[in-house]
């Protein structure tokens, strides 16, 4: 097992965490899902230290979170919001530049033109410079928030359902993208078919609780899952041999 880079102590907070433990290793791949409420987003912003717990700790590389500054720990954890919503005059390039500031001392223009260049290029954005964001389609804006993220050269990505207003094509572009990163990924999936192709390890939060955790298809089978989701999980085999889960709705 890899190196254990974040973890989560007894984390408890008022509206909807409860008793939540929670190590993560590096490269892991986990997708965080759960129904509407669940508190999903609630545990990424702790995870973040975006928002503190009221009881609890995050521990990242064994150092309490609480005890960091700020600018040191984003330069290891970058968080993207579900509600993001920067002015619409920012032209997409400073935008992304926005993700260099911890950076700034001392500065380091090349090793900024390297992250920035990567980040457009894993993000597939070249074609979006000089453009100002409130021009831009859904889809698109997510693209250069998850580009504003690469940028800080990140550990860990936290993204908050990052595949929002994605059509399904540019959503498998987007988390094969992630996939492919040579970091922690840890993302709020509501689409079950992008998880079984692109995640590792899946985590089933409900009512502040992690109900299940483990890999794919223990998760996606569980009682758990099942009862949470009203949904009864099946396999398929497909003609080039693979399987695909799918997912039929019950109603007791
Ligand atoms: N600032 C707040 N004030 C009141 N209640 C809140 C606040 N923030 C979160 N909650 C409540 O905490 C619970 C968890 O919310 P959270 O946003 O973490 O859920 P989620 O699983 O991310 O949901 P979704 O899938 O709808 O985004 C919900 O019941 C929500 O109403």
């Amino acid at each position: 097992m890899n190196k254990k880079v974040l973890q989560a102590k007894q984390l408890e907070y008022h509206y909807g965490l409860k008793g939540v433990n929670l190590t993560i290793h590096s490269h892991e791949k986990i997708a965080l899902i759960g129904i509407n409420g669940a508190g999903k987003s609630t545990l990424l912003k702790i995870l973040a230290g975006i928002l503190e717990p009221d009881r609890g700790e995050v521990y990242l590389h064994d150092t309490a979170l609480k005890k960091m500054k700020r600018r040191q720990f984003v330069k290891k954890i970058a968080w993207l919001s579900q509600m993001d919503n920067p002015s619409p005059d920012f032209l997409v390039e400073d935008y992304i530049a926005l993700g260099r500031m911890p950076f700034r001392y001392p500065p380091n223009a090349l090793q900024d033109k390297e992250a920035l260049q990567f980040a457009i290029e894993r993000c597939q954005i070249s074609g979006l410079l000089g453009r100002k964001l409130g021009e831009l389609s859904g889809g698109e804006r997510q693209r250069v928030f998850l580009a504003r993220c690469l940028v800080q050269t990140p550990d860990i990505l936290l993204l908050d359902e990052p595949t929002n207003h994605m059509d399904l094509k540019t959503k498998i572009e987007i988390v094969s993208v992630l996939k492919d990163l040579p970091i922690t990924v840890v993302c709020i999936v509501h689409d079950f078919h992008l998880i079984s192709h692109f995640f590792e390890r899946v985590i089933l939060l409900d009512k502040g609780r992690i109900i299940k955790d483990g890999i794919i298809k223990d998760v996606l089978f569980s009682n758990e899952f099942q009862n949470v989701f009203r949904l009864k999980t099946h396999i398929v085999k497909v003609d080039d041999g693979t399987e695909e889960f799918i997912f039929r709705s019950y109603v007791s």
